[in-house]
């Protein structure tokens, strides 16, 4: 049964990162009258299952970190050690009874606490910047009016003469044989336990090289991970890459570059065997209890309504926008993962926020992509603002000057831990600009940030030199580069 029709200045579909920025923003800032819909609560996504916060409170950025978290003080526990802790009883070695144990089902009983109180949280921020929160799955039925079907069936008119798509991405698997016995990243945030027997992981990127590394930190069997290329984290600095995945090898994680998996065979509850083909070409087994695929995202379009009113699609299965997040369709926006830009939840709210501005501050404003900083939790972390040596060397018209530091974190000297921290810059010889700063090592994700401000100001190498340090710390390594490691020749056209 249709109820009568209500009216709104905005009915925004998705209450993720974006959803609820733009919402938020265009209530509270500008005083116009927002509906946000939004799918019930769940832990695992679907077509009838979402939550306020979406894919990043729930089932994405803070789960993850949370785990990342759980996952590092087997590591701090180690190090202790070196620091004169007798943790755990002594710890010698062979000391099985002195070994601390993980407790997998604690963790996730508090991570998924924490995140249903997040969750309610994200409903609140709605209702107390004035936004109607309407729980049901959105669908386009015109371009002023998106039909809402509750959880009970029953239907809601919303019309409003701006409509914002913001309903985010879904996972998706790799289409071999048996890929319904393999788990994606929501299942495996939502685990009650974990097997008994090694993990697969298939994929190189940001998801595969976090859940390695937490799987590795929680888990007392073997942790693989294979990947179709020579290095994880494609596109990222190659420096970076190398070291990122000496790093893995280095705590324990085996790893099979060059591979392509061609079946995941099931033989018994917790029983599988994966099977892929090597570089070589030989056709190999793995014998594992869980296999994670965490081979890409795409943009959630399906069972909106996108057809009916006939919003454009690009090539990857994106909604179309222009620069202001408009869609083909006159009054129908869309923002964040959707879009396919940059999908990262401060992109989102970027954008969401851009958008508020644009459809009701009286002012068109573009989202500003130049240097996005980005972090990969993989343990210890990668992180990154601007061009990457490779980009550079392409983009750019003369020299490039490289600036290397690797050393060993003060730390791990007393610790033992045989791990180094890369950091890197990235300039312009002639006009000394800064184009990037690259880290791996602990509390990267922190360090850049701030670096990140200093590129968005359009820092020169002279103002990083100039800049005293912080003693004793790593990040004080960023202003203290004063020999160039090595000098390339800028093969683009792109002056500064
Ligand atoms: C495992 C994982 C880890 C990540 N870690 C990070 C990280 O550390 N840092 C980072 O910056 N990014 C991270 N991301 C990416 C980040 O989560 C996304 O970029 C971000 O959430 C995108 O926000 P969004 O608003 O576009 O979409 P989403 O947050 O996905 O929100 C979309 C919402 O729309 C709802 N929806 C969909 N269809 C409908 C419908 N028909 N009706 C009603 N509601 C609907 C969904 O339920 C969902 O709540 C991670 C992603 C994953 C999967
Ligand atoms: N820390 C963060 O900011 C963070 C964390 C997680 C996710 N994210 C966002 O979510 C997005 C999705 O993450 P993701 O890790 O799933 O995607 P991704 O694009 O980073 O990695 C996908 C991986 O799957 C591999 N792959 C794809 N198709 C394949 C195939 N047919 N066969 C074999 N391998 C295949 C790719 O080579 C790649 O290694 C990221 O791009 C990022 O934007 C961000």
């Amino acid at each position: 049964m249709t109820s009568s029709e209500e009216h709104f200045d905005l009915v925004t579909i998705g209450a993720g990162s974006g959803g609820v920025r733009a919402s938020r923003f265009a209530a509270s800032l500008y005083g116009v009258k927002v509906a946000c819909v939004e799918l019930p609560f769940g832990f695992i996504a679907s077509e009838n299952v979402g939550g306020a916060g979406g894919t990043c409170v729930i089932r994405g950025c803070v789960p993850k970190k949370l785990l990342v978290y759980g996952a590092a003080f087997g590591e701090e526990i180690a190090d202790a050690r070196g620091f004169g802790w007798a943790v755990g009883g002594g710890g010698g070695e062979g000391d099985e009874a002195a070994t601390p144990t993980h407790d997998w089902s604690s963790l996730m009983k508090l991570k998924s606490k924490e995140i249903q109180r997040l969750n309610t949280t994200y409903g609140n921020i709605l209702r107390s910047a004035g936004v109607t929160f309407v729980e049901g799955r959105g669908a386009i039925l015109d371009p002023q009016t998106v039909e809402v079907t509750a959880p009970d069936g029953s239907k809601r008119l919303l019309r409003a003469k701006n409509v914002l798509i913001a309903t985010g991405g879904v996972a998706t698997k790799i289409p071999i044989e048996g890929a319904e016995h393999a788990i994606i990243s929501d299942d495996a945030l939502a685990l009650e336990s974990l097997p008994d027997g090694p993990i697969a992981v298939l994929g190189a990127g940001y998801i595969a090289t976090e859940f390695a590394g937490i799987f590795r930190g929680t888990h007392r069997h073997a942790v693989h991970l294979l990947f179709r290329g020579d290095k994880v984290l494609r596109g990222f600095d190659e420096e970076c890459r190398q070291q990122v995945q000496e790093n893995l090898v280095r705590r324990g994680i085996v790893t099979h570059p060059n591979c392509k998996p061609t079946r995941i065979e099931k033989l018994g509850e917790g029983q599988l065997v994966l099977h892929y083909v090597n570089a070589e070409g030989a056709e190999l087994q793995l014998p594992v209890a869980m296999v994670l695929m965490a081979t890409g995202r795409k943009p959630r379009v399906e069972g909106i309504g996108l057809e009916a009113v006939g919003v454009e699609l690009d090539a990857a299965g994106a909604i179309k926008v222009d620069e202001f997040s408009r869609t083909n369709v006159p009054g129908i926006w869309a923002v964040g993962d959707v879009t396919n830009r940059i999908n990262l939840t401060p992109v989102a709210l970027m954008e969401g926020m851009a958008f508020a501005k644009s459809a009701f501050g009286g002012e068109l404003t573009k989202p500003d992509y130049r240097d996005v900083a980005s972090a990969v939790f993989c343990q210890p972390p990668l992180a990154t603002v601007g061009y990457t040596e490779e980009q550079a060397i392409k983009e750019f018209s003369g020299n490039i000057d490289v600036y290397v530091s690797r050393f060993r974190p003060m730390k791990y000297t007393i610790s033992g831990r045989d791990e180094k921290t890369l950091m890197k810059l990235v300039v312009h010889a002639e006009s000394d600009k800064v184009l990037g700063c690259h880290m791996v090592g602990p509390d990267a994700p922190e360090i850049m940030q701030g670096l990140a401000v200093a590129l968005k100001c359009g820092a020169r190498k002279a103002q990083f030199d100039s800049t005293v340090g912080i003693h004793p710390s790593a990040a004080e390594e960023f202003v203290t580069m004063r020999t160039r490691t090595r000098t390339l020749p800028g093969t683009g056209t792109s002056k500064l």
